[in-house]
């Protein structure tokens, strides 16, 4: 008999027919919510869980007690209990490496339509109030030869220093909890203590996973360290942004805008105060969201999941220790 998994999101039908010769699926292509009735009995007996998103928690996993591996569409995996999970000897996975790029190409995006005011800009023209020649109230700020700093240096840091600094000839610093050799060596990037790069970047860009250390790493206090000209980026997770701070930060002019493509609450209430202010470019969390990269995560999960069920290691696995005690 063939394992069974239960899949919550979408995924191309071509990598939804490989996890089928191994497994029994059933699949949920938008599950809005894991009381579903239907969703919960399908937990009763299943062996492996993939998808996005959805918090797997020890209440979820109370339902599952035949579950062996849990695998995330995602790179980020703040939504696992990561401690539950391997207390109950589950494997919990992700998908590294294959949408670095892609999200590093994004949020230079942001940091480039932050700069030059091109989203604003573009409705500008769009709404027909380009009627004269172009004054200082549409001049933004130059990114090339200015100082970037990237909290969280890890692989998507990495990938936007480099393009900040081959492409840009930016000045490159960085916090992170360990030295990042390569991106010293390759990029020139300066590792600081936060307080530092707070007060000396143009452009601060934050890109550490959401944990118990990072939530709120950035609030008011360290708004205030940073240039009045200061632009803020985050594509991590919303909640490792105070953003009652950060609006405040953002009227006040604190700071001189920001780039965001994450929230505390996602999708974004159309009410948030933050979606009122002008000096900010605001996206629905498509950092990795292009055909080709989704693609490869579901690839990369599918072969998480389906090692996982038939006693391979899992290529991506986040709790190994687990492997040893099984
Ligand atoms: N916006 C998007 O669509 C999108 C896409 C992909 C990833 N992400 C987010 O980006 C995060 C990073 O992804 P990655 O692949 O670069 O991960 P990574 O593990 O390679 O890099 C994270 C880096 O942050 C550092 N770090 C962790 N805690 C820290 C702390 N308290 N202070 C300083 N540095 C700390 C780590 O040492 C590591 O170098 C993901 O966890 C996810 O939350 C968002
Ligand atoms: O963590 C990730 O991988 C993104 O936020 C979702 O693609």
């Amino acid at each position: 008999m063939k394992p069974k998994a239960v899949i919550y999101k979408k995924i191309p039908e071509s990598v939804l027919s490989v996890i089928k010769e191994s497994c029994d699926v059933s699949y949920y292509e938008n599950l809005q919510d894991y009381s579903d009735p239907e969703f919960l009995e399908d937990l009763k007996d299943a062996q492996g869980l993939m998808g996005s998103s959805l918090p797997i928690t020890k209440e979820l996993l109370d339902h599952a007690p035949m579950l062996k591996i849990v695998c995330n569409i995602s790179v980020g995996y703040n939504n696992f209990d990561i401690e539950e999970l391997s207390k109950r000897g589950i494997m919990a996975t992700n998908t590294p490496d294959v949408l670095t790029d892609t999200t590093a190409d994004l949020l230079f995006g942001l940091i480039l339509s932050a700069a030059r005011r091109i989203a604003e800009l573009d409705s500008f023209v769009k709404e027909g109030r380009w009627n004269k020649l172009i004054g200082e109230d549409c001049f933004g700020v130059d990114v090339h030869h200015k100082t970037l700093g990237i909290i969280g240096m890890g692989r998507i840091g990495s990938a936007i220093a480099k393009r900040a600094h081959l492409g840009f000839d930016m000045d490159i610093l960085y916090h992170n909890r360990t030295n990042n050799e390569a991106a010293e060596t390759l990029y020139r990037a300066q590792k600081c203590e936060l307080d530092e790069l707070l007060a000396k970047s143009d452009f601060v860009c934050l890109m550490t996973p959401l944990s118990a250390e990072t939530k709120h790493l950035i609030g008011l206090r360290e708004f205030k360290q940073m240039k009045k000209s200061a632009v803020f980026i985050n594509g991590s997770r919303g909640e490792t942004v105070n953003e009652d701070d950060m609006i405040e930060a953002l009227s006040s002019r604190i700071i001189a805008g920001a780039g965001l493509d994450v929230y505390t609450q996602e999708p974004i209430n159309p009410d948030n105060r933050l979606l009122k202010l002008k000096n900010i470019v605001t996206l629905p969390h498509i950092g990795s969201a292009t055909s080709e990269t989704r693609t490869k995560m579901a690839v990369l999960a599918a072969k998480n999941l389906v090692n996982g069920l038939t006693g391979k290691t899992p290529p991506s696995i986040i709790n190994p220790i687990i492997l040893h005690t099984r």
